[in-house]
């Protein structure tokens, strides 16, 4: 009996070796919620959009029992049990705790004895509360019309074409108008922040201000001042007064990037700025009510550094309240598909071009495993639009790498480009990109790589782009 289950666990990690598309990503990918379980309901297999409709982390589902996500309110009941205790397919509508009306179907498998081995339960057909897409219509052109009506048209250039990416899309309109604090879990450049940016849009906080933070590039010594401000004489020679950054999201929407590199000090100060929704000026003697949304994203497994101890276990239950995890691009398809068009469409505006991607060249970026996700493709699109070319032998692609080299740059722009520290800060730049595309976006790896601290690589960059913006290069 139990060889059956592992079989097929194993099964899906050697098709993984393979190449071939394994079972894995098949269950990934599927538009659908999934639990295998063993005969007593312990999940052994499930998928990031089974997670995602009950607002928890796969990591997480896979350690749960059926029975224990009923007891925790997360389904209305468990019909894997029901088909457990009567050996029979089970067919119902299943509530889940945030507003599904989900259709299940749960399937026991039995071994030759009539015993259950395994259940397979599938669900596909899902109805919400408030029908929030008209058919017929694509999403992302729905979506864009509704952030168009609530900010003003800020929040115009958002794809949701995928399944996932459309669930969390009205996971974020369920949540929108509380003030539930959330956390935005995906990989460096899934679009976190534009998922962050849309609750904001989509909330009552609209007319608030969005304040972003990227907690990786703030130096240490310099986050409390950031964070909460301070008054007159907080330290030597210092005579002015500033508001942190939390007192200015007031009204609005406070968003911590890269939670996880909150240093641990920091992290017990903002515990308690967000358990007594007060916050003090560095030097001053009185608390200032915060009525802002915290939102908080990573590209870390958080709870396994909380049980390393590198972040507080309170803090991550406080900001945790609804966890949001963002599939990587690769596993959006159809979303790869959109933002391609969406990103020619909207650096052939910007400069003046007329490029159209041959069917060829289409495929080729389908096929591609983007491990910068949207960002990464981003930039790709706009170095195609700039370039009016796509290499289709390493020779050619490194033809165009070489469009960007620093040379080519310095020749490009050494009429506007004369002081050291310019070439210097545009070198420093250019050398960190790469080494980040190199990591696949990960700053942290890539900071190890280049023997610095995250914050300096950040700031780097900051200062890159304000001398190509000085510049108007
Ligand atoms: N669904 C989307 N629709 C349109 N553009 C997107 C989408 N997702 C990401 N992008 C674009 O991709 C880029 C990266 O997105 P974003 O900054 O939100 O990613 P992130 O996950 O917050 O990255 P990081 O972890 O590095 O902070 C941005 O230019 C953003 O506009």
């Amino acid at each position: 009996m139990k060889y059956n289950c592992i079989g097929l666990i194993n099964l899906t990690k050697r098709n993984k070796k393979s190449g071939k598309r394994s079972i894995d990503e098949i269950i990934e990918e599927m538009p659908s919620t999934l639990f295998v379980t063993d005969p007593n309901g312990n999940i052994l297999i499930s998928n990031e959009f089974t997670a995602l409709t009950i607002g928890v982390q796969l990591e997480e589902l896979l350690k749960a029992n059926v029975q224990d996500l009923v007891k925790a309110g997360y389904y209305s009941h468990s019909i894997t049990m029901e088909a457990i205790q009567s050996k029979q397919k089970v067919s119902k509508n299943i509530d889940t705790s945030r507003g599904f009306h989900v259709f299940s179907t749960a399937i026991p498998i039995l071994d030759k004895d009539g015993e259950v081995q395994l259940v397979v339960t599938t669900s596909n057909e899902f109805k919400q509360e408030h029908t929030y897409f008209e058919a017929n219509v694509p999403v992302t052109q729905q979506i864009n019309k509704q952030l168009g009506e609530a900010g003003a048209g800020k929040g115009k250039g958002i794809v949701a074409e995928s399944l996932a990416m459309k669930q969390i899309i009205k996971v974020c309109n369920q949540i929108a108008s509380y003030d539930s604090k959330v956390l935005l879990y995906g990989e460096s450049g899934t679009g976190k922040e534009v998922i962050a940016k849309y609750i904001h849009l989509k909330s009552e906080k609209w007319k608030g201000p969005f304040i972003a933070i990227n907690c990786a590039a703030i130096a240490p010594a310099v986050f409390e001042y950031e964070l909460f401000g301070y008054e007159k004489g907080a330290f030597e020679g210092q005579a002015e007064v500033k508001a942190g950054m939390i007192e200015i999201a007031n009204d609005g929407v406070l968003f911590l990037d890269e939670i996880a590199d909150l240093p641990l000090e920091m992290q017990a100060k903002l515990l308690r700025v967000l358990e007594n929704n007060e916050v003090r000026r560095v030097g001053g003697i009185s608390n200032i009510p915060i009525n802002c949304r915290v939102i908080s994203a990573t590209n870390r497994d958080l709870w396994s550094l909380v049980k390393k101890g590198l972040f507080r276990e309170d803090l991550y239950y406080r900001i945790n309240v609804i966890p949001i995890h963002i599939p990587p691009l690769r596993n959006r398809k159809l979303d790869l598909v959109g933002l391609i068009s969406s990103f020619i469409a909207s650096f052939n505006q910007m400069y003046g071009k007329k490029y159209v991607l041959s069917a060829e060249e289409f495929d080729k970026m389908l096929s591609q495993p983007w491990h910068g996700n949207a960002r990464e493709l981003r930039n790709y699109v706009e170095r195609l639009v700039v370039t009016e070319y796509m290499g289709t032998s390493q020779e050619e692609e490194d033809d165009v790498a070489d469009w960007f080299t620093i040379d080519h740059f310095i020749e490009k722009n050494k009429d506007q480009l004369s002081a050291l520290k310019d070439f210097t800060a545009i070198a420093e730049g250019r050398y960190i990109k790469k080494v980040l595309k190199d990591c696949y976006g990960n700053g942290t790896e890539a900071a190890k790589k280049l023997s610095v601290d995250r914050s300096v690589i950040y700031r780097k960059l900051k200062k890159m782009e304000e001398v190509l913006d000085s510049k108007t290069l």
